[in-house]
This record gives structure tokens, sequence and C-alpha cells, in this order.
């Protein structure tokens, strides 16, 4: 282990990590900080959740000169609020430095970034197509950048991104040094990524697996017509703190979300048609935890960090196992742990095998809970709030009444009742939810090795089919006689940065 104060890391930016809370480094960042603060081209490779962001961002930070009026570090992010949390961390690692720190995306009134641009931010973090539209316009200017990053660097140098990012590039200086970072990095990215850097020194934190082992993963096997009534009764069960569920298509997103709200879920839908404000508006009820369930597109599967997640539901298997990595990489941060449940339909059996070959970790095959285990968890989560609520103490008030029903009933029918009144029983209202065709099986491409394509960049929505082979086979199943539950709390202050 290594401690920051250990890095080669100047006083006022030690200053700055330690208010928030960090003491030892991660692996990637031990490993990566002193080879950046050289000038190192790296590509940085390391487990969600593991603090790329500080990896690059610190020393970036460092060689920020701050009377300078110029900017010399450009981040180019794939999805907006990805963006945005990458500009929070980065101000805050910079804030006692006084660095300046901008962040453009689309979707966002352009003027209003450009008079930003006007108080001479030193550094800039945006997504590829608002920073293209602000090179075009000449309202940026990169002819100073010393420090360029890729954050989701595979995903950046994807098909779908990549005209973007070489015309940024062409405006950043050759002798710039280039970091690259991600949980993922297929063969045929990582050969594209080399064309762009000079002599990189590649840090890749090795684990026996590509996923951090502190997330259960889970598959569940289910026909697509009961996909719905298994993820209610899945909610019902393990009684999420935060959920994020992750559909294949807007479409899907729309109806789950629509579909959670009818049963009775604080649940919302975030995807790339949604307006910039909307998009904002849910994730921060998210973060507040006034909507426990989002339900979302890949648009949310990179990089964001959300303290509280404890569960990833998956009801459609994505694509292509690197989609997988992030998006349960949504939970399990930071040394948390998170569980992570797989739909899968009879048909899509060799899609999950390819993940678990690519991820080198099996999932365990999860029962679909029944109506009356589904009952079992409302109840218990009634239990678990009255308990709450004693704990908490503030009854005296309620103390009169009680006496008043304990007077005239057994006390075990009084507290039977409110147990019954407590709980949210398990509710089969018809919902409608488009039936999704499987993913085709025919093909059979070996994970990674096609080229990488995307109908929405913007989205992440991806074409193509980038399947191998693999067969089903049996996993045990698992019982539900607790509730299924990580064992952390969420912390009582989460992330809210807007
Ligand atoms: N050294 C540290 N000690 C404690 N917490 C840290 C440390 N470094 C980063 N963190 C926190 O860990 C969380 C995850 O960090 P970050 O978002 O950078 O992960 P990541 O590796 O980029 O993940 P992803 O692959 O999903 O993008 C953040 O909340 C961050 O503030
Ligand atoms: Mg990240």
């Amino acid at each position: 282990m290594t401690l920051f104060s250990e890095l080669p890391i100047s006083p006022v930016i030690l200053k700055s990590i330690k208010r928030m809370g960090f003491e030892e480094a991660t692996p990637i960042q031990s490993g990566t900080i002193p080879l950046s603060v050289e000038g190192r081209d790296i590509i940085g490779q390391a487990q969600t959740g593991t603090g790329k962001t500080a990896a690059f961002g610190i020393p970036m930070l460092e060689k920020i000169d701050v009377k300078s009026p110029n900017i010399q570090g450009l981040i180019i992010a794939p999805t907006r609020e990805l963006a945005i949390q990458v500009s929070e961390e980065l101000y805050k690692i910079g804030s006692d430095k006084r660095v300046r720190v901008l962040s453009v995306y689309g979707g966002q009134d352009i003027q209003r970034q450009i008079r930003a641009m006007k108080k001479n931010p030193h550094i800039i973090v945006g997504t590829p197509g608002r920073l293209l539209d602000h090179i075009n316009r000449r309202t940026l200017k990169l002819e100073n950048v010393q420090t360029l990053v890729l954050d989701e660097a595979d995903e950046m140098l994807n098909m779908g991104f990549i005209d973007d990012i070489e015309s940024i590039l062409k405006t950043v200086p050759d002798t710039r040094q280039t970091l690259l970072f991600s949980a993922t990095m297929p063969g045929p990215i990582r050969k594209i990524a080399e064309r762009f850097m000079s002599n990189p020194e590649t840090v890749s934190v090795k684990t026996k697996e590509m996923t951090v082992e502190n997330i259960e993963q889970f598959f569940v096997k289910a026909h697509e017509r009961e996909k719905f009534d298994v993820l209610s009764r899945l909610l019902n069960v393990q009684s999420p703190e935060l959920a994020i569920v992750f559909g294949r298509t807007k479409r899907r997103v729309d109806e789950l979300a629509r579909a959670l709200e009818i049963r009775g879920y604080m649940a919302e839908g975030i995807h790339g048609d949604l307006t910039q404000a909307k998009r904002m508006s849910v994730l921060k009820k998210f973060k507040e935890g006034r909507i426990d369930v989002l339900v979302a597109t890949d648009v949310a599967a990179r990089g964001l960090d959300i303290s509280g997640v404890t569960h990833v539901y998956n009801y459609d298997i994505p694509q292509d196992p690197e989609s997988y990595v992030h998006r349960i990489g949504r939970t399990g941060r930071a040394g948390r742990t998170g569980m992570a449940m797989t739909f899968v339909t009879p048909r899509e059996m060799n899609y999950l095998r390819v993940v678990e070959q690519t991820t080198k970790k099996k999932m365990t095959q999860l029962r679909p809970p029944s109506s009356s285990e589904a009952l079992e968890g409302m109840q218990r989560t009634a239990v678990d709030s009255l308990k709450e609520t004693i704990e908490k103490n503030n009854l005296e008030e309620y103390k009169v009444l009680a006496r008043e029903l304990m007077n005239e009933n057994e006390a075990l029918d009084v507290i039977a009742a409110a147990l019954k009144t407590l709980t949210k029983e398990p509710d089969s209202t018809p919902v409608e939810i488009t039936p999704e065709k499987p993913l085709s099986s025919k093909k059979h491409g070996g994970g990674g090795s096609k080229p990488y394509r995307k109908d929405d960049k913007k989205y992440g929505n991806r074409g193509g089919n980038r399947s191998g082979g693999g067969t089903a086979s049996k996993g045990g199943s698992k019982p539900y006689n607790s509730r299924q539950r990580p064992a952390t709390r969420r912390p009582s202050s989460s992330r809210t940065e807007g």
C-alpha cells in the first residue's frame, strides 16, 4: 500500500486530496502517478471504481501553471454526465491550487459555455461532439494543451467516436502527453490507441478477474415474457438501497420505468432522447434517493460514480462483455460491496458464457423468487422500517394512541396490523412491455474480435453482434433464505454535486 504522501505530489494538491478523505492510493494511482508526473504516455487499465479519475487527474493538475491563462489540460469523456462528474472531481483535487476546470457538453447553452471559456479555464472536460463544435467556432483554443486524457478510452476509440476524436486531436500539439484510461481495453482498440501516443507505457492492474471481487454476480434464466415479474420480485426480495436496471433500447427503458412506477416503485428512466435538463434532474433525484430505481441504457454504464448503488440488474443481457463489465461496475465501487443480476433468455445462454470467458468469472444461477418469497421480502422490509422507527425513539406523541389500541386489542394483533399496513404487498397490476428479440445466436464472432461499431454513438445503443460460442451449462441455484443485500449501508452524505 502506498500513501499519497509517498507519491510525487505537491503539498497544495495533497491538502485537497486529504480533505477528500483519501489517504492510501489505489494500485492504479500508485502505478501511474509517478510515470505520469515524469511525462510518459500511459495506457492505464484497472477495474471499475478503483480511482482512475484521480490517477489521471492528479498528475494533470500537478502540471498546471495557474498563472497562465491558457488551456493546458483536455479530458474527453463519452457522455455528458461523465464529463460533469470528472470535472467536479478534478475541481476538488485542484481546489487548493485554484485550478480552473470547465466542462462543456451537448444539450447545454453554447453561449453560456463560450462566456465561461472567457474566464480562462486551465482544464476543459468535454464530450467529443460539443468539443468539435467549439473548435469549429474557434471558441476553444487547444494549442497550449500539454496533457490529453481519454477517459473510457476504448469507448472513445470505438468506431462511432474515432472520427471526432481524430479531428479534435489534430488541434492539440503533437508534443502533448497522452493518457488513456479504462476498465476494459480490447486488443484491437489498444492497437488504435497506440497510433495516438508516443512510446506508451501500459499499466494494467492485474487481477484474476476483470470485475471487482466485491460484486456478487448472478444470472437469472427467464423467458422474455417472464422478465418483468421476475424483476419486481427480485426488487421485493433484495430490497436495494439504490438500484440501476439496464435495458437494451430507449423504448425498453421508457416502458420499464413506467411499468415499475405502475407497480409502486420509485423509478425513472434515463437515456439519450431525453433533454439534458431531464437527464440531470433524474440523476440528481437518484443520487438524493428520491427515486431508488434508475432505469437506463448504456448512457449510464460508463464511469458514473454514484455512492449507494447496491444492485445492478441487466434486464437485457448486454451485447458485449465490455458493456457488462462497465454496467455492473456501477456498484461495488471504492471497496464497497454490490450485487449484479443478469437476465438471460434460454436462447441467449451462449452470450452469458462469452461474458464469463471475458471476465474470467462465473456467475451463480439465481432461481427467480416465488410470489410468496416476494411477499416475505416486503414483510421483512416492513419489520426493518418499524425497528428503525423504534430506534429513532421519538414516539412520545404516539404513545397515548398506542395505549388506547392496546387496551382494546391484543398487542400481537396491533403489531401485526401495523406490519400489514406497512407492507407494500406485491402488486401484479398488468403492465405492457414490448418483447425484444433475443440476441441472435447464429453468428459467433468470438468476443471482441470483430470491429467495433456503434449505431448510436452518443447513447451507447450498440448495433452489431459480437457473440462467441459456448454452450449452456447448469449452475447451482441459490435459495432465498435471507434478504439479499450487500453488507454496506449507504453513507449519510451521498455525492450530489449536480
Ligand atoms: N485513493 C482513494 N481512496 C479512497 N477513495 C478513492 C480513492 N481514489 C478514488 N476514490 C473514490 O473512489 C470512487 C471511484 O473512483 P473513480 O470514479 O475514479 O473510479 P474509476 O476507476 O474511474 O471507475 P470506472 O471504471 O467505473 O470509471 C470515487 O468516489 C472516488 O472519489
Ligand atoms: Mg472512471
